[in-house]
């Protein structure tokens, strides 16, 4: 049994943040725990509220855990504030966990800011040149390079650049793209294009957590990062294929996946 851990907040609609990252961890089969780092009050329909924990309660839980329990993997998701940045760096400097997959979130599809703005230098200069991978979509891609990306061959472009911020590989996802679902890995040696069929249907809250979740399983049983990264698009494919159209807006993907119960 792998252990897993998400550092991340809470969406109380259990779509994304905490919540989706440890219903990846289960439907995976591996022990998740997690560090909350802000609480939201979230729906389908949008995010009406954002309070943060302490980092000095955010060291407190890092500390509990990794001092404890054998990590395999942890996934860092939203950070909200450059206090909570500083706490999780020096953390992880203290605690060298392996497999440490970051996804830089910033807006929510419903458009509300999740990372404060201030906090934007401190993610990238803190947190990116220790994770092993960094999983932006197109928006926090382009605020990380400064332009606008419109083309595979500017997501390309925009994956170099943000490998010389200091992460061991970088992941742009394409679900803002038009056309299939391409996500582009480049390890500062190989650049790919993975592609999946884009599937239709509305219900995509928590696609990019249940991402990063899946790739830091996949990685923690030892899987090369493009196969951790294929095996995780097809379990979020799958999600959405499955997606839940409960509430009055955009519906979470599903994460009871029996057939892929094996991997
Ligand atoms: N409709 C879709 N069909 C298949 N894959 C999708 C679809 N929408 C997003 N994805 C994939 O889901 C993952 C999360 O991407 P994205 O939606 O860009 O992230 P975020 O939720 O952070 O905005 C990526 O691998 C992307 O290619
Ligand atoms: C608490 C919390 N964390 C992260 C997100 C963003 O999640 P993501 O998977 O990118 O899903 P969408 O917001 O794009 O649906 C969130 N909403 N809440």
């Amino acid at each position: 049994m792998k252990n897993l851990l998400t550092i991340a907040g809470s969406d109380s609609s259990g779509g994304a943040g905490v919540q989706a990252d440890l219903k990846t961890f289960g439907a995976l089969q591996t022990y998740g725990m997690s560090v909350i780092t802000a609480v939201t009050a979230q729906n389908t329909q949008g995010v009406t509220g954002v309070e943060n924990i302490s980092p000095e309660m955010v060291k407190a839980q890092m500390d509990a855990v990794y001092a404890d329990i054998q990590v395999h993997g942890t996934k860092i998701g939203m950070v909200s504030s450059a206090a909570i940045v500083e706490a999780i760096e020096e953390m992880l400097i203290k605690w060298r966990p392996v497999n440490v997959v970051l996804d830089p979130v910033m807006v929510s599809k419903s458009n509300h800011r999740l990372l404060q703005p201030q906090a934007e230098k401190a993610l990238f200069e803190k947190l990116l040149p220790l994770a092993a991978l960094v999983t932006p979509n197109l928006p926090e891609a382009e605020v990380m390079i400064g332009s606008s990306i419109q083309t595979l061959e500017e997501m390309e472009a925009a994956a170099q650049r943000i490998f010389r911020l200091g992460p061991k590989a970088v992941l742009v996802k394409g679900g803002h793209y038009t056309g299939e679902a391409v996500d582009i890995l480049y390890d500062g040696n190989e650049m790919r294009r993975i592609t999946c069929d884009r599937i239709p249907g509305k219900n995509t809250h928590g696609t990019g957590c249940t991402l990063s979740s899946a790739i830091t399983v996949y990685l923690s049983r030892g899987d090369s990062l493009e196969q951790a990264v294929r095996k995780a698009k097809a379990y979020v494919s799958e999600g959405i294929r499955q997606g839940l159209s409960i509430g009055g807006g955009v519906g979470p993907l599903h994460h009871y996946h029996p057939f892929y119960l094996p991997f």
